[in-house]
């Protein structure tokens, strides 16, 4: 129990009121023998941050891999703007505006800063670079915008691999923001960040959330929980066990006992 922060109170109200831009519908994966996630009906709403929390293996990853299409449902069904995207290819669920972050990154690492900008860009984007002088000075354009945005201006030659651990998680931040996807599901991203560098990921969180993307977060730093989430969506085995405010779900000590493991 001490070691749940002091929630604070925060600033976007009433987010039940937002629209609902993805959700999750009685979905259930079965890996063999083990229910990895069961029956969790969730609802991703447009503009803010929504953290999924919860001990080892509760199936948060599960839950990410079955939204991004890495994994089938064995039942139940995904819904991104009202439209089944369950079972389909993640390639077709990136490109209708489901972007992720991945905990190991998914960079192309001898590839440089700009070349992993502009491969998240729109197809038209990609190594022939077409669309002549005009669409080349506009994607040069969004590029730099985006390295500024990301702290990444200076290193746009240097190869992903070169990069420090911060930088290629800011690069991977960036691919995103050129991606154009509505919604971002992050898994751990503020883990192994310097506190400069974390400071500088919530300032970049905090903008793009107010220009209307919408985020969802594996997060098992509480502090971090706390400073970003506008709803925590707490899981245990597999099931959906609470949802609310930051407050209503770190607040409840039968929670906070299942999180750091205690008997009730
Ligand atoms: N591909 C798989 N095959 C078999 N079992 C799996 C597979 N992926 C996950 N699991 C199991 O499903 C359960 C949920 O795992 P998952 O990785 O989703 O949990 P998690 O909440 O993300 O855990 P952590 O916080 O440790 O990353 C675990 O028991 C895990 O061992």
């Amino acid at each position: 129990m001490n070691a749940i922060p002091q929630v604070a109170s925060h600033p976007v109200e009433a987010s039940s009121a937002r629209p609902v831009l993805l959700e999750v519908r009685n979905l259930g994966k079965r890996f063999g023998g083990l229910q990895a996630v069961t029956d969790v009906s969730l609802e991703l709403r447009g503009g803010i941050v929504t953290t999924l929390i919860g001990p080892n293996g509760a199936g948060k990853t599960t839950l990410f891999n079955l939204i991004t299409g890495h994994l089938t449902p064995s039942s139940g069904d995904v819904l991104y703007e009202g439209r089944s995207i369950a079972g389909k290819q993640p390639w077709e669920i990136a490109r209708q505006g489901v972007g992720r972050t991945f905990q190991d990154l998914h960079l192309f690492s001898r590839m440089t800063v700009e070349e992993n900008i502009l491969t998240a860009m729109e197809k038209s984007a990609w190594l022939w670079q077409p669309g002549g002088r005009s669409a080349r000075r506009r994607r040069s354009e969004k590029v730099a915008e985006i390295m500024a945005a990301t702290h990444l201006s200076g290193l746009a030659h240097a190869r992903a691999i070169d990069l420090a651990y911060a930088e290629r998680k800011f690069l991977s931040v960036a691919r995103l923001i050129a991606s154009d996807a509505k919604i971002w599901l992050l898994d751990e991203p503020a883990s192994g960040l310097d506190p400069r560098s974390y400071d500088r990921f919530v300032a970049l969180l905090r903008s793009q959330v107010a220009g209307g993307v919408t985020v969802c977060i594996i997060e098992h730093n509480l502090d971090v929980v706390v400073n970003v989430s506008d709803r925590v969506a707490f899981l245990d085995q597999g099931k959906l066990l609470a949802q609310g405010t930051p407050r209503e779900v770190l607040d409840d000590p039968r929670l906070a006992s299942i999180y750091f493991g205690e008997t009730a």
